[in-house]
């Protein structure tokens, strides 16, 4: 990064700071915001670029002296935390991201970073419950399964292939990655971010009710094919579990999968699902829940790091979903 500071194009050999130190020069001396797109193939490595491209604008525009927390640290220390909840192992990489990602860092006047704010565009819902080998569903459940033995009680889990969202695949660990010690990093990544203690208890209180969610089967109810119930004592310990954990009362939370509300100018009309509905309506729960939680923790860090109104100039680094082509393209 000293080496690439104030260096002229072409100065040093290609990188990604040349792009970051012309992107920062252009802003201070043209008073102009910029932005940086990321883009190519999934695995090309547009997340390592944006990383390295953040590492080296806080680098430039550091607050060293500040007091607690830097902005800097607290944008460095979101891509874990995004990481843990938007990646997942895919047949091409095994930190793929699933989501888009704009990152604004704001600069004052004298070009230190004075805000930052993060969006995120279209997560990857429908990887919640679905996939196949040689996939992974998001990290942070494979952490949580891995969290130390307390928590692990508490969230009444156990091993990942017990789960039916996350054993359609055969792939539970990665070469060279302890979800052990993922998870203790992502939560020290939390603390940095602002997420409180209570807030990342209730955080992997919905990752694990999620789970718990996806274990939940429905049967046939007798003398009527039109309609479904919780198929055994095993769906049912399931049940109970995802509304403890979500804090909805059981009975309303097996109304609510068992049957659809239909609302009519004049009345309100239950009607049952057969099990393929009921099972429709989980996964469909499971997704929005997940999806919810995932915006949340982008508004929680987008808060806690804060934005500066006063700031005139920023720079963009947009970090853009990775193409694939599968053998059939849908
Ligand atoms: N600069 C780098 N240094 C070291 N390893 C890298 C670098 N860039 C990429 N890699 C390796 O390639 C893998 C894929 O990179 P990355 O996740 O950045 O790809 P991507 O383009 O963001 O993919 P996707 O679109 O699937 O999210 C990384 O996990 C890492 O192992």
């Amino acid at each position: 990064m000293k080496r690439y500071k104030e260096a002229k194009m072409g100065e040093q050999a290609p990188h990604v700071f040349t792009i970051a130190d012309i992107a920062y020069r252009a802003m201070i001396t043209e008073g102009k915001s910029n932005s940086i797109l990321v883009s190519g193939e999934s695995g090309a490595g547009k997340t390592e670029t944006t990383k390295n491209l953040m590492c080296y604008l806080a680098y430039l525009g550091g607050n060293s002296a500040a007091e607690g927390q830097t902005i800097e640290q607290q944008v460095l220390e979101s891509n874990p935390v995004l990481e843990a909840f938007g990646n997942a192992k895919t047949a091409r990489n095994n930190n793929s991201s699933r989501f888009g990602k704009f990152v604004e860092i704001q600069f004052d006047n004298v070009g230190r970073i004075s805000g930052a704010a993060i969006r995120t565009y279209l997560l990857e819902r429908s990887r919640v419950c679905q996939i196949s080998d040689p996939e992974r569903n998001y990290h942070c459940f494979y952490l949580l399964c891995a969290a130390p033995k307390e928590e692990i009680e508490k969230y009444k889990l156990g091993d990942p292939k017990s789960f039916h969202y996350l054993n359609q695949s055969n792939c539970y660990q990665l070469v060279g990655v302890n979800d052990a010690n993922n998870y203790l990093a992502t939560r020290r990544a939390m603390d940095v971010v602002g997420i409180s203690e209570e807030e990342q208890e209730a955080i992997f209180r919905v990752v694990a009710a999620i789970l718990h969610l996806g274990n939940i089967d429905f049967g046939n109810n007798e003398g009527d094919p039109e309609s479904s119930v919780l198929k055994d004592d095993d769906s049912k310990f399931h049940l109970d579990m995802t509304a403890q954990l979500l804090r909805c009362d059981p009975e309303s939370l097996e109304d609510a999968l068992c049957k659809r509300k239909m609302i009519t100018p004049d009345d309100v009309i239950k009607k049952s699902l057969d099990i393929s509905g009921a099972i429709i309506s989980r996964d469909g729960l499971a997704k929005t829940i997940y999806s919810r939680l995932f915006d949340w923790l982008v508004d929680k860090i987008n808060v806690s790091i804060g934005q500066d109104p006063k700031s005139k100039c920023l720079i963009g680094v947009l970090d853009i979903y990775g193409f694939e082509s599968f053998e059939s393209n849908r």
